[in-house]
Formats: structure tokens, sequence, C-alpha cells
């Protein structure tokens, strides 16, 4: 196990963001956490990434605090990272100057495949520029990928051709948690969901289960958001 979610709450200014979630990560997983808008997808990645601390439970990272875990994790966040001057080549030696277990060869070729343009973020488009992101987070060695909304931006024809290559070059040696509200288009690749609704953990499937039952982790969003996919 990589890491353990325990009874986890975060309180923002006396409403509940997220209320006693519990789940493990395994190593080889790529996990979908899906939810509405609000629903604390953000929340719990930014819990895991130690940004944010619980107001009760505990979250463990191979055996330690997020906080001192750091090196174990990447996260892709909902801000933008890098400078509107900087070009592919300059993030990718930012990069390696920040993080020693940063894979440039990776770079590289995750850069050629997603097909991210050789020019300033300055003048690159939003689903390019988010590319970029993805591939400065994935190329870093870590234990645990945390990607919220990787997706957003991305058209929708790209989206299946990024997450294939993403896992496609990935050791497997770590797990991938992954928000998303698009499910639809890469719910194959997801060998697990967990879903949140107002702040509260509802679901945590295995694709395999929910296919042996005839579903699938589309049809349970469906099931648990009243019919609606945003
Ligand atoms: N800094 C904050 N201060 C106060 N409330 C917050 C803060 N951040 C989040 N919340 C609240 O916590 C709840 C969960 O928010 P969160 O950002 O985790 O949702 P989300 O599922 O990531 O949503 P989205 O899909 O819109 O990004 C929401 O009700 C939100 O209003």
């Amino acid at each position: 196990m990589i890491a353990q979610f325990e009874n986890v709450t975060k309180i923002y200014r006396g409403e509940a963001g997220l209320k006693s979630a519990t789940f493990c990560l395994n190593q080889g997983d790529v996990v979908g956490l899906f939810g509405l808008n609000g629903s604390g997808k953000t929340t719990t990645l930014k819990l895991l990434s130690g940004l944010l601390h619980p107001d009760r439970g505990q979250i463990r990272i191979e055996g330690q605090d997020p906080r001192k875990a750091r090196d174990s994790i990447s996260y892709l966040g909902d801000k933008a990272s890098f400078h509107q001057w900087m070009t592919p080549q300059h993030v990718e030696d930012f990069m390696a100057g920040l993080y020693h277990q940063f894979d440039r060869e990776r770079f590289r070729t995750m850069i050629h495949t997603l097909t991210v343009p050789n020019s300033p973020i300055g003048q690159m488009s939003k689903g390019q520029s988010q590319r970029l992101r993805l591939v400065a987070t994935m190329a870093r060695k870590a234990r645990l990928y945390l990607l919220d909304e990787p997706l957003s931006g991305i058209d929708l024809v790209s989206r299946e051709m990024i997450i294939k290559e993403l896992i496609a070059t990935w050791d497997q040696e770590s797990v991938i948690l992954l928000s998303t509200h698009e499910i639809r288009e890469v719910e194959t690749f997801f060998d697990r969901g967990i879903y949140l609704k107002d702040g509260q953990m509802v679901g945590n499937f295995r694709g395999e289960d929910l296919r042996a039952q005839g579903s699938g982790f589309t049809d349970e969003f469906i099931k648990i958001n009243g019919g609606s996919q945003v």
C-alpha cells in the first residue's frame, strides 16, 4: 500500500469540505476521483499532497505524514506552475534542477508523443500548456502522482490518446490518482474509482467488479449524481 487516508475530515470556515473519508491507494493502480463541482476532489488531492492538513483523521504516504513525504509525491494542481516565457526546454531544466529524481528522457519522449510545441508557454494554447504541465508532473520519479483535472482544456479527441500515452510510459511502481468529471472517454484506463458527493465518499469500486455486473465508472457516476455528468 502506498497511501492511506483514514477517517479524514477537512473543515473550511466551519463547513466540512470533506467528511470522514477512508480509502487506500495501492501500487500499480490508476484511480479515478470522481465527483461534481464542489464535491471535495481538490480538497482530497491537496490533503494527500500535504498542502492542506486534516482537521480529523490520519493520512500516511508510505507510512509518513505527507509533509515529510514530499519527494514521493508529484502533484499537478489547478494553478499555473511555470512562467509564460518558459519553453519545454526551460521547464525541463527547471524541473531537473528542483528534483534530482527528474527523468529528462521520459520528459522528452512525452513532449514528443503529446505533441507539445517548442515555443514559450505564453504562445501555447490552453490545452498545449496543460499537456506540458502534465508531462512535467509525470516525468518526476514519484510513488504517488496526484493529478487534479489533468484533462481540463484538452479536446475530446486527444483525451484518450493522452491517458494512453501516460500509462504506456509509466513504470507502474507508483499509483496515479486522477480527478476528472470527463470519465466517459477514458473510463477503461481506471483500475478503481472513488466517488465523492457533497464532501462525502459515496463509492469506491474496482473496474473489474463493475464490469462483471455489466456496469462501468460512467454508469455509476450517473447513478450517484442523478443523471448529471458535468
Ligand atoms: N479555501 C476554501 N475556503 C472555503 N471553502 C472551500 C475552500 N476550498 C474548497 N472549499 C469548499 O469545499 C468544498 C469542496 O471543494 P473542492 O474544491 O474540494 O471541490 P472539487 O470537487 O474539487 O470541485 P471542482 O470540480 O469545482 O474543482 C466546496 O463546497 C468548496 O466550496
